[in-house]
């Protein structure tokens, strides 16, 4: 039979290392981690899924766990897996490079500029954290977002985007497609 723990994600890298490594205290192998995530693009709607297959390390907590780079790259299996399982659900997804942050009131268009010019498409503060961990301790992280906000560097202006928010699918589907991902993994 499969256990289960559910447990809040804490906001910022090190508050959710830390959460992780008391879970992995408790035994867990597998984690199933979901939560908005900002967008640079603006063809990216709201509450789109997203997978996350690499990051640019904008926060501290993942220099304690990897040597020093300015990117990380998620599992490959992980992501393979993950990605399998919705391809089976037939639920709709893109992947992405994040900009994961320590600063969300820095994201200033400048910077936002910058992380598009490497590549990113969305900002989190957690993916690049959570990939260190993952390889560090050899566990298994299945990680997707739904994307939120838009950092509009045209105009400079942020866009909360909550008209489009409120009639798309709610944190309830995104938390039982998570328990779909869990029931699924062998
Ligand atoms: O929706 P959650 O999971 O909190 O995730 C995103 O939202 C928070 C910032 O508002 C950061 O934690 C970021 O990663
Ligand atoms: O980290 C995040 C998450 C959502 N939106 C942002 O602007 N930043």
């Amino acid at each position: 039979m499969q256990k289960f723990t559910i447990a809040g994600a804490d906001l910022g890298a090190p508050a959710l290392i830390g959460r992780l490594e008391e879970l992995m205290s408790g035994g867990i192998e597998n984690v199933i981690l979901f939560g908005t995530c900002g967008v640079l693009d603006k063809n990216i709607d709201a509450h789109q899924l997203i997978i996350p297959t690499s990051a640019i390390r904008d926060e501290g907590t993942s220099f304690h766990y990897v040597p020093a780079s300015n990117e990380i790259q998620m599992n490959p299996n992980s992501v393979a897996k993950l990605t399998m399982i919705l391809d089976e659900l037939n639920v709709g997804y893109m992947t992405a490079k994040t900009w994961t942050t320590d600063a969300i009131f820095r994201e200033t268009p400048e910077k936002a500029k910058e992380r598009i010019a490497m590549g990113c498409s969305v900002v989190d503060m957690e993916a690049s954290a959570v990939a260190a961990w993952a390889r560090y301790r050899h566990k298994n992280v299945y990680q997707f977002f739904y994307t939120a906000d838009h950092l509009n560097i045209e105009t400079g202006v942020w866009d909360r985007r909550s008209d489009e928010r409120a009639q798309a699918p709610s944190v309830y589907d995104f938390f039982e497609l998570a328990l779909e991902i869990g029931i699924r993994l062998k």
